[in-house]
């Protein structure tokens, strides 16, 4: 069973809506869009049942293929553009219909970008929403920024409406709906020079592994939650990466120096006894990446966040 926990934005029953988000054309590594399916396989659902919770579910989640656009991309440096742009608007269209019935929305990705998604997705029913963004990377870099072109490096700028980004017309139906100070960033360390620049400019609140080691893992949560309010919702969108590659080492950019097993958990433990979660990302998990101890490490980490984030105690 979860542990008891005052939900402040969920309805009861306590209901979680999975969105399978199978998607990796936010950047080049083939594998990550199978990292719903590997995770399903592993037994998440029914161990979310064990918690207590009703699981909403549909088994055959889409693929994404047939969101392929019939035009060719046609901007020079970000790719698949299109693509990227009608998938994510699927998945907040889902993200938000769950997070309206007062369910936590679950995305299990899938690259990175597909959290232009799941924010927008819900931040169009929380307006306040404050989202707490593990990783080893900022993926704040905007059309005019970006060295690698990839749009999982791309997701904060967007929901923002950072320079360069209302220029992309593909992805238009996603408004700015995220200001920049309500994130707040725990783990970076491989961040861009001009997204160093960008979280400078905008006094984004940014916890790096320095931060991390310095305060400890349990102060740095809680100074995350004061930034952004005890009584708000919260979005957690968790990249795996932000995990030490000793750790979860199947993931398409794998950063040294990360967070322990218990760092990442840790986080996980302690915004769901908020009682404020209203939204829930595992992303970047790539099957394809690594032998196959190394992905089932990866694939167990997975689901072991998201039980933790659903209430699965120690004691
Ligand atoms: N979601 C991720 N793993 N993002 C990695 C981003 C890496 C780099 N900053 C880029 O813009 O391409
Ligand atoms: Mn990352
Ligand atoms: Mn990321």
């Amino acid at each position: 069973m979860a542990s008891e926990t005052n939900h402040k934005f969920l309805s009861k029953p306590l209901t979680v809506g999975i969105v399978g988000a199978a998607f990796s054309g936010g950047q080049p590594r083939g594998g990550v869009e199978q990292g719903p399916a590997r995770l399903v396989e592993f037994g998440l659902i029914d161990q979310l049942k064990g918690l207590g919770w009703n699981v909403d579910f549909d088994e055959k989640f889409p693929t994404y293929e047939d969101f392929k656009p019939q035009t060719e991309n046609k901007h020079k440096i970000l790719k698949n553009v299109g693509h990227v742009a009608s998938v994510t608007k699927s998945v907040a269209e889902s993200v938000q219909k769950v997070v309206e019935k007062g369910h936590l929305a679950l995305t299990l990705g899938g690259d990175h970008s597909l959290a232009m998604g799941t924010v927008g997705g819900s931040a169009a029913v929380h307006k306040d929403v404050g989202v707490i963004w593990v990783d080893a990377h900022a993926d704040i870099n905007t059309p005019l920024t970006t060295d690698t072109g990839n749009l999982h490096g791309c997701p904060v700028s967007f929901l923002m409406g950072l320079e360069g980004t209302k220029e992309v017309t593909e992805l238009d139906w996603l408004k700015p709906c995220l200001a920049a100070n309500r994130i707040v960033y725990i783990g970076l360390r491989d961040v861009d020079a001009p997204e160093k620049k960008i979280l400078k400019d905008n006094k984004i609140k940014a916890f790096s592994m320095h931060d991390v080691d310095k305060h400890g893992i349990g102060k740095i949560v809680e100074m995350a939650l004061e930034y952004l309010g005890r009584d708000k919702p919260i979005h957690l969108s968790f990249d795996v990466d932000a995990l030490d590659p000793s750790v979860a080492p199947a993931t398409g950019t794998p950063v040294r120096g990360g967070l322990t097993f218990r760092e990442g958990h840790y986080i996980c433990e302690a915004l769901y006894e908020t009682g404020n979660l209203v939204a829930v990302d595992i992303m970047e998990v790539n099957p394809m990446l690594g032998e196959q101890s190394y992905v089932l490490q990866t694939i167990q980490i997975g689901c072991s966040l998201a039980r933790t984030a659903m209430g699965e105690s120690l004691l």
